[in-house]
């Protein structure tokens, strides 16, 4: 299994340790334009192998994408970051001409790999690369759900004062300050509904704080969050890697999901060997459904920016 990782910045690093330290990718080669960061980070990172007890063989390359070839899965990290008082949507004007060009680079020299997307604004990414490359739609998946829910299950833990491997729960929706659906519904200590431990008020608060978690990071940060986004990422690769069948919120182009069309928006899916396997359709009540409604009509509004 061979994965790509495109950026060595923070996130590709990260992203690229973690695939690494869960030892189930036999090769990643980290891409940067950057004159020998790929290079350097991949070095840095296969010091780490003795120590961490991985097999993976991690390389680097400064934009040669012919050391990419045949790739299985790839994910795109390369853009700026936003700073304290952005929203992910102004990063649009630098980021999708690097999208673009790098995901058409990556199909170049591996026309059967899947691409997971993750620089920001992320479903408007996604979408972007799916217009951009034409390829079938299982193989473009935007990651964001995987990182907010977890952030929804620190949120739950937190309020809940128990482990975080206590609970669970999804949020759905567009990756951005305001379009995010924690699902409280749904969201489960051991297999009881959270509602029975917190108050409506409470759970109103967890679901305020996930969805500004990105924002509340780049304010104390000085620039965007890596650990949990590289995390994230690691989880939905390895799901494919191993064929494993199991959820995660992505974002995937709808046509006709949820009412919703020509749109690439965070929504449960089954990941396995072909990427996105099933997108899941969910019985939301009417209140759910305005929000997600809402939500996709931001997304749509920012993907009209697009050239
Ligand atoms: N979807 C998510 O959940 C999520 C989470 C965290 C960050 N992000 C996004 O990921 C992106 C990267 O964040 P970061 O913190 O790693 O930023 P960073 O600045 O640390 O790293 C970005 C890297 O991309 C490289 N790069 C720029 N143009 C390139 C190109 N054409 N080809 C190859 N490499 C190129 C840069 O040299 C840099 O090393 C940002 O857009 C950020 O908003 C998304
Ligand atoms: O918040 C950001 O801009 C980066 C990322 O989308 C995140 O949620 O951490």
């Amino acid at each position: 299994m061979k994965v790509t990782v495109v950026g060595a910045g923070a996130v590709g690093a990260s992203c690229a340790q973690y695939i690494a330290v869960k030892n189930f990718a036999s090769e990643v080669v980290i891409i940067d334009i950057k004159e020998n960061y790929a290079e350097g980070k991949a070095m840095d990172l296969m010091q780490t192998a003795s120590l961490m007890g991985f097999d993976t063989k991690i390389t680097g390359s400064t934009n040669d994408y012919s050391k990419t070839a045949n790739s299985d899965i790839a994910v795109i990290t390369s853009g700026i970051p936003r700073k304290p008082g952005m929203t992910r949507e102004e990063l649009i004007g630098i980021n999708a001409g690097i999208v673009k060009s790098v995901a058409e680079s990556l199909i170049k020299h591996s026309p059967n790999v899947i691409i997971i997307v993750v620089s920001n604004p992320m479903d408007t990414m996604a979408y972007l690369a799916h217009k951009s490359l034409g390829i079938p739609k299982n193989r473009i998946i935007g990651m964001g759900g995987a990182l907010d829910s977890a952030r929804f299950k620190y949120r739950l833990a937190e309020a809940l004062e128990c482990p975080a491997s206590d609970v669970n729960g999804m949020v759905i929706g567009g990756h951005s300050d305001t379009g995010m659906i924690p699902l409280t519904r749904f969201a489960v200590r051991n297999s009881l509904p959270v509602s029975i431990f917190l108050s409506e008020e409470r759970l109103e608060q967890v679901a305020a704080d996930t969805k500004v978690g990105g924002a509340t990071l780049t304010k104390m940060l000085g620039t965007s969050a890596w650990y949990a986004p590289g995390a994230a990422v690691s989880e939905l690769v390895k799901a494919i890697a191993l064929d494993s069948k199991k959820m995660f919120p992505c974002s995937a182009l709808l046509e006709g999901e949820y009412g919703l069309n020509d749109i690439s928006i965070g929504v449960p899916c089954i990941l396995g060997r072909n990427g996105i396997e099933k997108i899941v359709e969910l019985e939301l009540t009417d209140a759910e459904k305005a929000k997600l409604q809402e939500s996709a009509a931001a997304v749509k509004k920012t993907n009209g920016l697009l050239g």
